[in-house]
């Protein structure tokens, strides 16, 4: 991490302020937090990861002062959208007018986010941060943030500006202050971008240096030579760009390669771990703009929930890379924080687990042999 190089450019303050502000979960709580788990009614380890998520939400709680109990709810999906100028190199199935269109379907309620939230019982806002055309009318639950038309195409320049990229990555560190002041307790990403599994794949390459064959995939349902053909993009990016292996300064290499809605969910990241927030990213996208975010503070991880792994291929890959493990496995690969509103009701029973059950005294329940 280069926080100097964070700073390079007129206004990074509010980014430089929220990483010096970002610190480690403190677990010294563990083993009390260790010990009701196992005191529940229930044999020791039993409900599996549960138990993991609810002594990390525990951990988070604690950290933020918000007492010594694990909250999931309530909960509020940012899906962040913009435009990307590789789009006209042929890297997506779809033309990039859908990612227009499929923001009005958004504000209509109509898309895959919009029925997985509400059934979830998760709050949905949508961000314009870069869609090209004109601004949306005002919609509720909307936030009208662009800031430029979409990006440029990456395999000819760098996608943004430095500063661009500072504006979208303090929108997102913005967003979760908001989130905090209002009493939200778990953030979830989510973006609309048509060719954004394209950029995505080049962050991955240049932050992990990894060849672009070996995470490039179908995204919206690209075939076998057609992902050859985007692989190539992916590599004259990293060319064109001069990116260095491993990049000494991500915010560089998130303007050079990444996207409005990216760099967005990326401040996103950081401001959640600066407010202590717990923080569910979605699938290949979305785990991108947390690799960024991770590079620029690892503590990030501290507060970070994987919701599913994506049926993207390349992004097994990198959740291994990251060494986590995703809360569900649904061969899902949509975006726009689909997996985050299902994953979100886990992490509440999680919550409601660890709050709510009885233990072997209170129930007058025999424990198991070893722990009399
Ligand atoms: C109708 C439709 C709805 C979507 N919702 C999310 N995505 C997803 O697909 C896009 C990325 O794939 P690629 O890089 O291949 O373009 C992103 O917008 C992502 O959110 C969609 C894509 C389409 C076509
Ligand atoms: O995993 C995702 O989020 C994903 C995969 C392909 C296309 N759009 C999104």
């Amino acid at each position: 991490m280069s926080l100097s190089s964070i700073s390079s450019g007129s206004t990074g303050t509010i980014l430089q302020e929220c990483t010096a502000a970002i610190s480690a979960l403190n677990k010294s709580a563990t083993p009390d937090i260790q010990a009701r788990l196992d005191n529940l009614t229930k044999p020791r380890g039993s409900l599996g990861r549960l138990e993991d998520l609810a002594l990390r939400l525990t951990l988070i709680s604690m950290a933020a002062g918000r007492g010594n109990l694990p909250q999931a709810d309530p909960a509020r999906i940012y899906t962040c959208a913009a435009d990307h100028g590789v789009a006209a190199r042929g890297v997506s199935k779809f033309p990039q007018e859908v990612t227009r269109q499929m923001v009005f379907n958004f504000l209509n309620g109509g898309a895959a986010v919009n029925v997985f939230t509400r059934s979830s019982d998760v709050e949905l806002r949508v961000v314009d941060v870069g869609v090209k055309g004109a601004d949306f009318a005002d919609t509720p639950g909307l936030l009208n943030r662009k800031i430029a038309q979409g990006t440029a195409d990456i395999s000819a320049g760098p996608a943004m500006s430095l500063q661009e990229c500072i504006s979208a990555v303090e929108l997102g560190i913005s967003l979760a202050e908001q989130a905090a002041n209002e009493g939200i307790r778990v953030v979830g990403t989510g973006e609309m971008g048509i060719a954004n599994t394209t950029a995505a794949t080049a962050l991955y390459c240049a932050y992990l240096d990894l060849p672009p064959e070996t995470i490039t995939g179908p995204g919206t349902g690209l075939n076998e030579q057609e992902i050859r053909h985007k692989a190539g993009v992916v590599g004259r990016a990293l060319q064109t760009n001069h990116v260095e292996l491993p990049p000494a300064d991500p915010m560089r290499t998130l303007a050079a390669l990444g996207g409005l809605e990216i760099a967005c969910l990326s401040g996103l990241i950081l401001g959640c771990a600066r407010r202590k927030l717990a923080v569910v990213i979605d699938g290949f996208i979305s785990t991108a703009a947390y690799v960024a975010a991770w590079k620029i503070h690892p503590s990030v991880g501290d507060y970070a929930f994987f919701a599913h792994g994506s049926a993207e291929p390349g992004h097994s890959v990198i959740l291994h890379h990251l060494r986590v493990r995703p809360i569900l496995d649904l061969g899902m690969r949509l975006g726009e924080g689909t997996g985050v509103a299902l994953a979100i009701p886990i992490l509440r029973a999680a919550a409601a687990m660890y709050n709510n059950m009885a233990s072997f005294a209170d129930a007058g329940v025999s424990g198991s042999d070893d722990s009399a």
